[in-house]
């Protein structure tokens, strides 16, 4: 893992070379028009949203942007398609470049869907024939129907990212940028999106996305890029970068650093739970904080019902099991455990899943819950915590840590230990 400029092995799609984003902040609004005129002075003052970078992304690399809010992500999103200049440095790009950055962004509002499409696609350079074969593929991907006639300012926030997204998948970029996209649309749409992405990635398009979603970019990215306060602080295999945030994250939980931790926000139109409990050596308890204590022998139930959407895959279910000091001690997925979960043509169903003999020592915990897409990557839904509980356990209590490990041991009157 490394803070520094990385060059990629691979062809290079994306080359940065010092590239940085200063803002003049002005007291005003009026004092930049002022500022302009001769012999003027105004307050103002130099903001880094980016330090000078330099950064190389091969070919069929899919890059996650991590970091907090105000990081410098977009900034370096938008400097990269081009849609901001550069305060100094290169940006080079060898190929057609798709982007989904802010919403509606380059769109004309006047114009209407068909439109927009035309001039998106010829911007992005393909001929008026190449768009009028794939006029038809686009519409179909956006599901606006006959809105495609009407001018994109009658458009709702929804029908605006199904536009944006259908043309920039739908035109063979080499290089797509998305900004939190994966997290926008209805439950139908962000798992065909979704699929769709995970298409370009398997054939070897170069992807760059920021998410605040990290389980996404461990499972999607094979490079992860952690930006604060405009400067790289590490960047390498997504693994060892998440797990450096999620300390710089975690100190700020604890107060050690300064600001809070974004949320994911579950969107509405998306599988959602309904109910969940929790049983205990089968025994269901209403309350998700489980007062008594439980012991080492005893087998630990949580189970959720959910509302999907009715002709979509049933949704994968995963709990991760943390102790008192949000370390997370253990994790479960149905699609890790390759478990069948089932739901009905209505897209309703539950899952149950058990701990049995829940070996930990004695100490609070607490278990979150998610509901993601079937190959667990996209996110629908989570509780968090979904319940708290107490381990009390008897039989280690002069053991230390936080699980008893089974375990076995050997002696010998001898210097010589049996193999
Ligand atoms: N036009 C502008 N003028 C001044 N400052 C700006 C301008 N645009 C962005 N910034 C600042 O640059 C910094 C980086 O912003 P950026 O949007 O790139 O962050 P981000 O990491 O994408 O954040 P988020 O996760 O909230 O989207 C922020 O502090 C932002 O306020």
């Amino acid at each position: 893992m490394t803070n520094s400029a990385q060059s990629s092995p691979r062809e290079a799609v994306i080359e940065l070379k010092d590239v940085a984003k200063v803002y003049r902040i002005y007291q005003k609004p009026s004092d930049r028009l002022l500022e302009s005129l001769p012999f003027k002075k105004v307050n103002s003052r130099v903001f880094n949203a980016l330090k000078p970078m330099s950064l190389s992304v091969g070919k069929g690399e899919v890059v996650g942007l991590i970091g907090r809010n105000g990081a410098g992500k977009s900034t370096l999103l938008q400097l990269i398609c081009g849609t901001l200049p550069p305060s100094q440095g290169e940006v080079k790009i060898h190929g057609r470049i798709a982007a989904l950055l802010e919403l509606g962004s380059g769109f004309n509002p006047e114009f209407t869907g068909r439109e927009n499409v035309f001039l998106n696609g010829a911007i992005l350079g393909l001929s008026r024939q190449e768009l009028e074969d794939r006029f038809e593929e686009i519409h179909q991907f956006s599901e606006i129907g006959d809105a495609i006639e009407q001018p994109v300012k009658t458009y709702s926030s929804g029908m605006f990212v199904r536009l944006a997204f259908a043309v920039a998948v739908c035109v063979d970029p080499d290089v797509l940028i998305i900004d939190e996209a994966l997290s926008v649309g209805d439950g139908a749409f962000a798992k065909k999106s979704f699929d769709r992405i995970m298409r370009l990635k398997e054939s070897g398009k170069t992807i760059l996305f920021c998410s605040h979603n990290l389980y996404q970019i461990e499972a999607i990215c094979n490079r992860a890029l952690w930006l604060h306060k405009g400067e790289v602080i590490a960047q390498g295999s997504p693994a060892e970068v998440v797990h450096r945030y999620e300390g710089f994250l975690y100190g700020i939980e604890q107060g050690q650093n300064d600001a809070p931790v974004p949320d994911i926000a579950p969107d509405p139109g998306r599988p959602q739970f309904k109910s969940v409990w929790i049983s205990l050596d089968g025994q269901q308890t209403t309350q998700t904080k489980i007062p008594v204590g439980i012991t080492g022998e005893s087998t630990l139930s949580i189970s959720a019902s959910w509302q999907g959407n009715a002709g979509q895959p049933a949704p994968s279910f995963a709990a991760t099991l943390h102790s008192s000091d949000g370390r997370m001690v253990a994790s479960a997925g149905s699609h890790i455990d390759l478990a069948s979960i089932s739901q009905n043509e209505n897209g309703q169903g539950s899952v149950t899943l058990s701990f049995p003999h829940l070996a930990l020592l004695k100490g609070e915990y607490w278990i979150e819950i998610y509901l993601l897409c079937d190959q667990g990557i996209l996110f629908y839904d989570q509780q968090i915590p979904a319940a708290r509980f107490k381990m009390q356990s008897p039989a280690f209590q002069l053991e230390q840590g936080i699980v008893h490990l089974a375990r076995q041991w050997s002696s010998a009157p001898s210097l010589e230990l049996k193999k």
